[in-house]
Protein backbone atom coordinates (compact mmCIF):
# COMPACT_ATOMS: atom_id res chain seq x y z
CA UNK A 1 0.00 0.00 0.00
CA UNK A 2 1.37 3.53 -0.65
CA UNK A 3 1.95 5.83 2.00
CA UNK A 4 -0.26 8.46 2.89
CA UNK A 5 1.30 11.97 3.80
CA UNK A 6 -0.72 14.68 5.87
CA UNK A 7 -1.08 18.43 3.80
CA UNK A 8 1.06 19.52 7.19
CA UNK A 9 3.63 17.24 6.47
CA UNK A 10 3.90 18.19 2.87
CA UNK A 11 3.57 21.56 3.55
CA UNK A 12 7.18 21.54 5.55
CA UNK A 13 8.96 20.39 2.43
CA UNK A 14 9.71 23.44 0.41
CA UNK A 15 13.65 24.06 0.43
CA UNK A 16 16.14 22.60 -1.72
CA UNK A 17 16.87 20.59 1.27
CA UNK A 18 13.76 18.53 0.89
CA UNK A 19 11.45 19.36 -1.49
CA UNK A 20 8.16 17.80 -2.54
CA UNK A 21 5.68 18.51 -4.97
CA UNK A 22 2.15 17.23 -5.00
CA UNK A 23 0.56 16.37 -8.76
CA UNK A 24 -3.46 14.80 -8.76
CA UNK A 25 -2.83 13.97 -5.14
CA UNK A 26 0.46 12.17 -5.56
CA UNK A 27 3.56 13.35 -3.45
CA UNK A 28 6.70 14.03 -5.23
CA UNK A 29 10.13 14.05 -3.31
CA UNK A 30 11.94 16.01 -6.44
CA UNK A 31 15.11 17.19 -4.18
CA UNK A 32 17.42 14.84 -5.89
CA UNK A 33 15.28 16.06 -9.00
CA UNK A 34 15.54 19.82 -8.71
CA UNK A 35 19.05 20.25 -10.96
CA UNK A 36 18.04 18.20 -13.70
CA UNK A 37 14.39 19.47 -13.95
CA UNK A 38 14.39 21.01 -17.87
CA UNK A 39 12.16 23.54 -16.85
CA UNK A 40 14.62 24.92 -14.09
CA UNK A 41 15.45 24.74 -10.16
CA UNK A 42 13.87 28.04 -9.42
CA UNK A 43 9.92 27.01 -10.74
CA UNK A 44 10.21 23.69 -9.44
CA UNK A 45 11.08 24.60 -5.93
CA UNK A 46 8.81 27.77 -6.04
CA UNK A 47 5.90 24.81 -6.23
CA UNK A 48 6.75 22.80 -3.59
CA UNK A 49 5.26 22.01 -0.32
CA UNK A 50 2.21 22.41 -2.32
CA UNK A 51 -0.47 21.24 -4.98
CA UNK A 52 1.14 21.85 -8.46
CA UNK A 53 -1.56 20.28 -10.16
CA UNK A 54 -2.68 23.29 -12.30
CA UNK A 55 1.04 24.59 -13.09
CA UNK A 56 2.25 20.65 -13.81
CA UNK A 57 -0.49 20.72 -16.62
CA UNK A 58 0.32 24.12 -17.94
CA UNK A 59 3.38 22.80 -19.12
CA UNK A 60 4.00 19.21 -19.17
CA UNK A 61 2.26 16.09 -20.99
CA UNK A 62 1.19 12.56 -19.26
CA UNK A 63 4.38 11.21 -20.34
CA UNK A 64 6.16 13.16 -17.91
CA UNK A 65 3.67 12.28 -14.79
CA UNK A 66 3.95 8.30 -16.11
CA UNK A 67 7.58 8.13 -16.79
CA UNK A 68 9.78 11.11 -15.23
CA UNK A 69 8.08 11.65 -12.16
CA UNK A 70 7.20 8.22 -11.28
CA UNK A 71 10.61 7.52 -9.80
CA UNK A 72 10.47 10.42 -7.16
CA UNK A 73 6.98 9.56 -5.92
CA UNK A 74 6.81 8.82 -2.46
CA UNK A 75 2.89 8.02 -1.76
CA UNK A 76 -0.26 10.46 -1.94
CA UNK A 77 -1.78 13.25 0.05
CA UNK A 78 -4.06 11.56 2.91
CA UNK A 79 -7.68 12.08 1.66
CA UNK A 80 -9.63 14.80 3.14
CA UNK A 81 -6.54 16.41 4.44
CA UNK A 82 -6.49 20.10 3.01
CA UNK A 83 -2.85 21.13 0.99
C1 LIG B 1 7.20 15.87 -10.45
C2 LIG B 1 7.42 17.11 -10.87
C3 LIG B 1 7.99 17.47 -12.20
C4 LIG B 1 8.66 16.71 -13.14
C5 LIG B 1 9.03 15.25 -13.06
C6 LIG B 1 8.95 17.59 -14.27
C7 LIG B 1 9.60 17.20 -15.42
C8 LIG B 1 9.82 17.99 -16.52
C9 LIG B 1 10.34 17.54 -17.79
C10 LIG B 1 10.74 16.10 -18.11
C11 LIG B 1 10.40 18.61 -18.60
C12 LIG B 1 10.90 18.63 -20.07
C13 LIG B 1 9.80 18.89 -21.03
C14 LIG B 1 8.96 17.70 -21.30
O1 LIG B 1 9.51 16.60 -21.44
O2 LIG B 1 7.74 17.89 -21.40
C15 LIG B 1 9.91 19.76 -17.87
C16 LIG B 1 9.82 21.05 -18.36
C17 LIG B 1 9.26 22.10 -17.68
N1 LIG B 1 8.68 22.07 -16.43
FE1 LIG B 1 8.62 20.49 -15.21
N2 LIG B 1 8.49 18.85 -14.00
C18 LIG B 1 7.89 18.82 -12.76
C19 LIG B 1 7.24 19.86 -12.12
C20 LIG B 1 7.09 21.11 -12.60
C21 LIG B 1 6.35 22.16 -11.95
C22 LIG B 1 5.62 22.04 -10.61
C23 LIG B 1 6.43 23.25 -12.74
C24 LIG B 1 5.79 24.56 -12.42
C25 LIG B 1 5.26 25.36 -13.29
C26 LIG B 1 7.23 22.89 -13.92
C27 LIG B 1 7.54 23.72 -15.00
C28 LIG B 1 8.20 23.32 -16.13
C29 LIG B 1 8.50 24.22 -17.24
C30 LIG B 1 8.17 25.70 -17.29
C31 LIG B 1 9.15 23.45 -18.20
C32 LIG B 1 9.70 23.93 -19.54
C33 LIG B 1 8.63 23.79 -20.58
C34 LIG B 1 9.13 24.23 -21.93
O3 LIG B 1 10.33 24.42 -22.10
O4 LIG B 1 8.29 24.36 -22.82
N3 LIG B 1 7.60 21.58 -13.80
N4 LIG B 1 9.56 19.35 -16.61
Amino acid sequence: MSKTFEADEVKQHKSEESAWVVVDGGVYDVTEFLEDHPGGKKILLKNCGKDASEAFWTYHSEKVLQKTAAEYKIGEVKPGSKL
